[in-house]
């Protein structure tokens, strides 16, 4: 297994500052610096949730993040996803510091520099697929003309073509998915959040979604990070990371070795740390 790499403080780039520090961490999608989220206090009990998590995404990489229940997946990717902010500690998305953005600054950021996807695709049902995937374009005021191409090119690469000028109550599960994931993707944003992504779909189509991520990944150098309970879901990914108790417990990274081995090497750390996992298989 190999080790995590370690936090450093120092270069991390704060809101506001200048372009040549940001071009210094243009390779870095994601840093994460000793970050701790604590719930509840002021004389009711409290939950440490993370306690001091630590880690690095590159521009480029697709990470899983895997763990038993309650161990802080869920409020891991709040931090990264501005929707919650860290007790202490530095969450920093494409150089910046996200932890000390005003929040009248949040909801922009999240709509142009991440993209979400749920375990409930969480379409819009009174819009098309085509009209759900614009979206994020069309607040963005990208041209109509570029809005056009980029949803058609997004879709054919998720396979999802044939369904666009349909309403999500009138495809399939797996297919809104996926068009979920053209939403998310379409305006390439700095980082793509997946929470459970295949949760709801059957083998087939976590198959099918997971193997466009992992093309989309490839083609387009899109930064993935995904949580899952799912060793086979996560085996697609680049590397694990894997969290017990509000801390990183060890990761692993897929190599030169095939999907088959690390799908073993993963079910090696979910059974070393229990608690849940792999409850989808
Ligand atoms: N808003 C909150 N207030 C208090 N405690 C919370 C809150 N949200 C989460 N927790 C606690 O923080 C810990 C981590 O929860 P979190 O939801 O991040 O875990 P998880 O790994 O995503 O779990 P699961 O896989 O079951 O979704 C748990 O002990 C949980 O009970």
């Amino acid at each position: 297994m190999a080790a995590c790499r370690a936090s450093v403080h120092h270069d991390v780039v704060p809101s506001g500052t200048t372009d040549i520090r940001k071009a210094l961490t243009m390779t870095n999608a994601l840093r994460v610096a000793d970050v701790q989220k604590v719930y509840g206090g002021k004389r009711g009990s409290t939950t440490r949730a993370l306690d001091g998590v630590s880690f690095d995404v590159d521009r480029g990489e697709f990470v899983a993040i895997m763990g038993p229940s309650g161990s802080g997946k869920t409020t891991l990717l709040n931090c990264i996803a501005t929707i919650d902010r860290p007790t202490s500690g530095v969450v920093s998305v494409g150089g910046v510091d996200v932890t000390k953005m005003r929040s009248r600054d949040l909801a922009k950021f999240r709509r142009e520099q991440l993209g979400f996807v749920f375990q409930d695709s969480n379409l819009l049902d009174t819009l098309t697929c085509r009209e759900n995937v614009a979206l994020p374009l069309s607040i963005a005021r990208v041209p109509v003309p570029q809005i056009d191409q980029r949803i058609e090119a997004m879709a054919r690469a998720l396979g999802v073509s044939e369904v666009l000028d349909k309403f999500p109550y009138q495809v399939s599960g797996g297919q809104k998915q996926r068009v979920a994931a053209c939403r998310a993707m379409v305006g390439n944003p700095t980082l793509v959040l997946a929470d459970e992504p295949t949760g709801a779909l059957d083998s087939k189509n976590s198959k099918l979604l997971l193997e466009r991520f992992d093309a989309l990944n490839k083609q387009l150098n899109s930064t993935i990070i995904m949580v899952t309970h799912d060793s086979f879901a996560a085996s697609y990914c680049q590397r694990v990371l894997f969290i017990r108790d509000g801390r990183i417990f060890t990761e692993l990274r897929h190599g030169n070795q095939s999907r088959k081995e690390f799908f073993s090497q993963i079910m090696g750390v979910v059974a070393t740390i229990g608690g849940g996992m792999d409850d989808a298989l």
